[in-house]
């Protein structure tokens, strides 16, 4: 069997299921195009009957991208697949996404009907949706609590018709991951025309096991994918793209192929998270913050030994500039030499010991250690001052009839400077003011707010990520303003800068 996987990205379409992360057409080929650098196979675009906006979407995705295939949604109706057959007209390569419920809840309380009229209705959509394209799949829905037998007789039956792919979603995300590679082998093992057809997982995530289903799919013969960008699906999400290939990239004794450019994969997860406004969780994996930051001595200890005693990919291999040591209290020795000798001073012996004690002392009372704190310890006269960068004074103007506008003062090492600006929101007018008091070029990378409980009354934390010169610094805050926390986590990166 070839070993090539395809990698079918349904971000445009089960992603944008999600609550709050609808996208408007622009934003669609936007992240189509990063999909088309990142090297899926196929971009599921859209479920082209659901609105005038969708339809829209499909039809200029497909004129703005070459090399994927297009992929349309719809129900086995046959309205469904004319609006998807017309909105793929200016694909380059279309393809029909039909199907229908197979599994006892779906047939008997979703579709009121019986197991004959399902595979006799699967049959028709796949039928009528080859009149409009070649390239013709079909869904199984709720395929994981499927009977297997009966799943097998569709599965026939849709592949004599026409169907050229097969997706067998775990809907509900219920299958357990040998359960759910049984089912895929026995798929192989009990439908004769099976080889016709490539088999695909659609694994979604609310046992937490999508990814470990797909690939046991893979493993038992699936040769496509359907995966998004962070996760993102209905309800807990969808198998996340970036997860999958980097298990198969990893283990090179699996010896499987994909065509994705890796180092394409933490800006392609960036730009989904901005423009669906969802963030990525720290300890997401592969694109999450804290993937790549070691925060423990003993991990530290031996990632500056030997990088691959704590990391099993390389960061530049997802296109992360490098991994982050970060010091905190749990921070021991070697991590603590280790900064201070790229900072320019070698400690060792009795030396060293005294100095990770004040390091300690210092990080006992904050959340991390930046790196003029450890100047001021090295006894940089320079930074023998209280810390370099605050917050003096903010004040902002804003509402629905007024042009935002933020004066910021900030106290530079006791001398205070003020700035006025404005910006789309009393948040962009704040930092346009900070950037320009602090006359260095940073990139905002990452900009996360959260409400700890759900109270109006409730602190927001900050998190900033900014970039200065290839280097990435980290800011935090908690304020019940949060602009104010904003201010302060976005100085606070900045003051982390050497
Ligand atoms: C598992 C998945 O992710 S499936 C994709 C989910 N995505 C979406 O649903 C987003 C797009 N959906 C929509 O815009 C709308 O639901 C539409 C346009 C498809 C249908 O809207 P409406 O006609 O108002 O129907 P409504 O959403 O209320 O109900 C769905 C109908 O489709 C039927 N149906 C559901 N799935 C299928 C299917 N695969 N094939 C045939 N009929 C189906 C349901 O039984 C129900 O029919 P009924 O009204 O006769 O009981
Ligand atoms: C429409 C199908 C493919 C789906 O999203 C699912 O079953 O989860
Ligand atoms: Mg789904």
């Amino acid at each position: 069997m070839d070993n090539k996987v395809h990698i079918f990205d349904t971000t445009l379409r089960d992603g944008e299921q999600v609550p709050g992360c609808q996208l408007n057409t622009i934003e669609k080929i936007e992240v189509a195009r990063q999909l088309e650098k990142l090297g899926v196979d196929v971009i599921e675009a859209g479920f082209p009957i659901s609105s005038p906006g969708d339809f829209n979407s499909v039809v200029e995705i497909s004129k703005a991208v070459q090399n994927p295939t297009i992929c349309a949604l719809t129900r086995a109706v046959k309205k469904d697949i004319e609006v998807a057959a017309d909105a793929l007209k200016f694909a380059k390569r279309g393809r029909i996404h039909t199907g229908i419920g197979t599994s006892p809840y779906h047939i008997k309380y979703k579709l009121n009907s019986n197991e004959d009229e399902i595979v006799q209705r699967a049959v028709e959509a796949v039928k009528y949706a080859k009149r409009f394209v070649e390239d013709v799949e079909f869904y199984a829905e709720d395929a994981g609590r499927s009977d297997n037998e009966y799943l097998a007789r569709v599965v026939e039956a849709v592949i004599a018709a026409g169907a050229t792919v097969i997706n067998i979603p775990d809907t509900t995300g219920y299958c357990l991951p040998k359960e759910y590679g049984e089912k895929i082998a026995y798929l192989v093992n009990n439908v004769p025309n099976v080889d016709k057809a490539i088999l695909s997982t659609h694994c979604h995530n609310d046992l937490g096991m999508a990814t470990a289903n797909t690939l046991a799919g893979v493993t038992n013969g699936a040769r496509q994918v359907e995966v998004t960008i962070n996760g993102l699906g209905e309800r807990a999400g969808n198998t996340s793209l970036e997860e999958v290939v980097m298990a198969m990239k990893s283990h090179h004794d699996l010896d499987y192929q994909t065509g994705i450019d890796t180092t394409q994969i933490m800006k392609t997860s960036k730009l989904v998270s901005t423009l669906m406004r969802m963030p990525v969780q720290a300890n997401k994996a592969i694109v999450g913050r804290n993937a790549f930051a070691h925060s423990s001595g003993i991990h530290q200890d031996g990632v500056l030994k030997n990088r691959e005693n704590y990391e099993i990919i390389d960061p530049a291999d997802v296109g992360v500039k490098e991994s982050s040591i970060v010091l905190t209290a749990r921070s021991g020795r070697a991590a603590l030499k280790h900064r201070l000798h790229v900072l320019g001073y070698e400690f060792e012996g009795p030396e060293l010991d005294d100095i990770y004690n004040q390091f300690l002392d210092l990080a006992d009372k904050k959340k991390d250690v930046a790196d003029e704190d450890l100047e001021a310890l090295a006894g940089s006269e320079k930074e023998k001052q209280d810390r370099s960068i605050k917050l003096e004074s903010l004040q902002v103007i804003s509402g629905s009839s007024t042009i935002p506008t933020a004066t910021v003062a900030v106290n530079f090492n006791g001398d205070v400077f003020t700035e006025t600006a404005s910006g789309n929101g009393p948040i962009d007018a704040a930092f346009t003011a900070v950037k320009s008091l602090v006359k260095r070029k940073v990139h905002l990378e990452e900009f996360l707010i959260q409400a700890i409980t759900r109270g109006s009354d409730d602190l927001g934390k900050v998190h900033v990520q900014v970039e200065h010169k290839g280097h990435t610094y980290y800011g935090f805050s908690a304020n019940v303003d949060i602009i104010t926390a904003s201010v302060e986590a976005f100085l606070d990166s900045i003051s982390k800068i050497g």
